[in-house]
């Protein structure tokens, strides 16, 4: 789904400071009503995850902020044994997507068939559970899309305006969106686009920006008249407030407080059409040459994919008023879901409207914002290459971390910690432990439980809690409390074998230690299944380690998992230490993207006004022969020279080079240097003048020498 556009109201200070003030409100709302609500009784439910935007792969952004978060409420929905249906797809319309086929020279079908393939692999190898992943370039979708703008303009329900629209006569096209860039008339970022800058998040419209240029060929466009159909958002202004801002104050605060936001302010007609030869026809005579607003034909595509999915009953999981819909999505959709799709719907009507909108702020990288463009992410397709069969370590750190209140960072030692403190050390190590212990005095046979003592008693009662506390924390969308929750369960496994130490009580009494390991077996058991949403293959892997097929939610608390008698598999490790090596590496492949990134971005510095050539000839510049060379103590950029300077009597010059060269390789080197320049004293030392050396874009010098062995005190003019 296309990042950004309308992610905040034209009015980004108004905006914050409105929002974080809602934030503060309508918390306690949401605690209230999360407990007074009455919970309707739905029969079944609608999950649907954001259309990832078929322009690139998937990022570790995406997955904690969307994916991640929808696969565990889907999982532990159907592991409750709950009527779900689980619906994505690519969103394959929109301007990127054609200006990154015209600069790969091939077509839009081209792009988007390569990045639907590549995305949808990744969903499927980090274990994203949908029942349909499907794409908005299907004829099933066109026609769906079609239908349902071809019914509001029949029904009147879509205005007709004539606007004036850029139009680059080079290319003879109008100018949509992201075909036009220019300066941003709030924040003056040089680079916004016609839809939204991206420096200040304002939403813009292409006439605002100053001095617009095309994007397509660099010209300047004209403004020429075109017909476009638009949802007159104004008239749905009072009924989103009151569906929104009374009927759902259970939604998260920052959801609320967006909505809230946009709905103080007056809602404008919004285009549904654009100019443009890439989507979906406009199905109205005299629209040629015109395509549905990515942003109309997006959402229907859950719509649509459902259909293809189950093209019988279908409108059971989007029209019956006992089916919930849940939309999972990153904070910048914010707007499309609650506020504009919403508005389609009613505008359509006999659908059923979001009963929650559970969207995640955003994760960033190492103290900076994820970016596709500027390759700034964990691929999820590299991340598998150099971390093979570790998804379920990314599922965890990025849950337990996830953007739920506020941005968060994910960082590689954040994620190296995680799996070796938590994951190996607490989650790994007791299940290892129960394990072992088993095979070591029951050969893998688990023991029968005897008479229980207090601790046994406590120890039970303590994770039969667990579970109510669990689903409470997943049925209000706080994952990773909820992932909290059960690391708990684990720690109260290991404290309890760690308290009756089996291993001690063996020289005694057998009979005890069967008791001790019947009850951390049960344990085992009831962490395969209250992981089981957030870390599938693990749960998988466990499971078969206690050679059993499948659990259900229900069992989860109980102490009767496995039979007296049962057979177990051999133990294996269920996580791995991560070495310092691995992290390493990865925090060389991001420096050498920055470094690329500067590269890339690289401009040569503007020349400095013009100087008389008697200025010029006022500054020595002289050959140096370096004598030698060596480290400034307690100074780490500089270096101590000695140089002939041709003169007969050594110079000494101090230069902050000591990051880009060894001492030793620079004796013997001819250098030029500034030698009228008034001496300085640098650490103690005087520096009597200035060796040059040139910048290069990423802020190293390299030193100026000659190309023939030139006389010390050689003049450089
Ligand atoms: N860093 C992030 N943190 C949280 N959610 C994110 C992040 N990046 C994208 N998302 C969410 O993932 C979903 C799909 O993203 P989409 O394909 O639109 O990519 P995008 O927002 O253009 O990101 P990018 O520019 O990095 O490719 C959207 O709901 C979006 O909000
Ligand atoms: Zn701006």
């Amino acid at each position: 789904m296309r990042k950004n556009t309308a992610a905040s109201p034209a009015n980004p200070i108004f905006f914050s400071t409105f929002a974080s003030h809602w934030a503060y409100q309508s918390q306690w709302s949401y605690y209230i009503t999360e407990f007074m609500e009455e919970k309707k009784n739905y029969k079944r439910t609608t999950v649907t995850a954001a259309l990832p935007y078929a322009n690139g792969g998937v990022h570790i952004g995406h997955l904690a902020g969307v994916y991640v978060p929808a696969d565990i409420y889907v999982r532990y929905l159907r592991l409750k044994k709950q009527d779900v249906k689980f619906i994505c797809g690519s969103d394959e319309h929109g301007v990127p997507i054609t200006i990154r086929a015209k600069k790969e020279g091939i077509t839009p079908q081209q792009v988007v068939d390569r990045y639907h393939a590549m995305i949808k692999k990744s969903f499927e190898d980090f274990g994203i559970s949908f029942d349909i992943y499907s794409r908005t370039t299907s004829e099933t979708h066109s026609r769906v899309a079609s239908e349902f703008f071809r019914k509001l303009y029949e029904e009147g329900k879509l205005v007709e305006k004539t606007s004036m629209q850029y139009y680059d006569e080079e290319a003879k096209q109008f100018l949509a969106d992201r075909y036009i860039t220019g300066e941003c008339p709030h924040c003056h970022n040089p680079k916004a686009y016609g839809d939204q800058c991206e420096k200040c998040g304002s939403d813009l419209d292409p006439t605002e920006l100053i001095n617009p240029v095309s994007a397509i060929s660099g010209s300047k466009p004209v403004l020429k008249e075109t017909k476009n159909w638009y949802l007159p958002l104004n008239e749905y202004q009072d009924w989103l407030k009151e569906w929104i801002l009374e009927g759902h104050k259970e939604w998260r605060p920052n959801v609320y407080g967006q909505c809230k936001s946009w709905l103080d302010l007056d809602l404008q007609p919004r285009a549904m059409t654009r100019d443009l030869d890439w989507g979906i026809p406009v199905p109205v005579e005299g629209a040629e040459g015109k395509v549905l607003y990515v942003w109309f034909d997006a959402p229907i595509g859950y719509i649509s994919n459902t259909q293809e999915l189950m093209p019988e009953d279908w409108e059971t999981w989007w029209k019956d008023p006992d089916t919930r819909l849940v939309h999972f999505i990153g904070k910048d959709n914010i707007v499309f879901h609650c506020i504009i799709f919403p508005a389609m719907l009613k505008a359509h009507g006999g659908y059923i409207l979001p009963d929650n909108v559970p969207a995640n702020e955003f994760l960033n990288l190492e103290n900076d914002k994820i970016s596709t463009s500027r390759n700034w992410a964990v691929w999820l397709h590299e991340y598998l290459v150099e971390l093979p069969e570790k998804q379920d370590v990314l599922r965890y750190v990025l849950t337990a971390n996830a953007p739920e209140t506020k941005d968060n960072n994910f960082t590689w030692k954040d994620f190296q910690e995680r799996n070796n403190s938590e994951l190996v050390g607490i989650y790994g190590n007791f299940v290892n432990r129960a394990l072992q212990l088993t095979k070591k005095y029951f050969d893998c046979v688990v023991p029968a439980c005897g008479e229980l003592q207090d601790i046994d008693r406590q120890t039970i009662a303590e994770f039969h809690d667990v579970k109510a506390g669990v689903e409470r924390l997943l049925d209000s969308f706080k994952f990773r409390d909820a992932l909290k929750e059960a690391m708990n369960l684990a720690r109260i496994g290991n404290k309890y074998i760690a308290d009756t130490e089996p291993w001690k009580v063996a020289k005694t009494d057998m009979k005890r230690v069967e008791t001790i390991l019947n009850i951390s077996l049960q344990l085992v058991a009831n962490l395969a299944i209250a992981f089981e949403p957030f870390l599938p293959f693990s749960s998988a892997r466990l499971r078969k380690m206690l050679n059993i097929d499948r659990f259900d939610w229900n069992q989860l608390g109980s102490t009767d998992l496995l039979e007296a008698g049962h057979k177990l598999n051999e133990p294996e490790l269920l996580f791995e230490k991560i070495e310092d090596d691995v992290i390493a590496y990865q925090l060389q492949k991001l420096e050498d993207t920055k470094k690329a990134n500067a590269e890339a971005a690289y401009k040569a510095k503007e020349i400095k006004p013009t100087i008389a050539f008697d200025d010029f000839e006022k500054i020595d510049v002289r050959v140096g022969l370096i004598k030698a060379c060596e480290k400034v103590k307690k100074a780490d950029k500089l270096l101590k020279f000695t140089i002939d300077d041709g003169s007969g009597q050594d110079r000494t010059i101090v230069s902050g080079i000591a990051k880009y060269y060894n001492p030793e390789d620079l004796v013997g080197k001819r250098v030029c240097f500034v030698a009228n320049l008034a001496p300085r004293k640098l650490k103690g030392i005087e520096s009597q003048g200035m060796i040059l050396s040139a910048e290069d874009f990423d802020g190293s010098l390299s030193v100026i020498t000659t190309s023939a062995e030139v006389k010390p005190g050689s003049v450089v003019c």
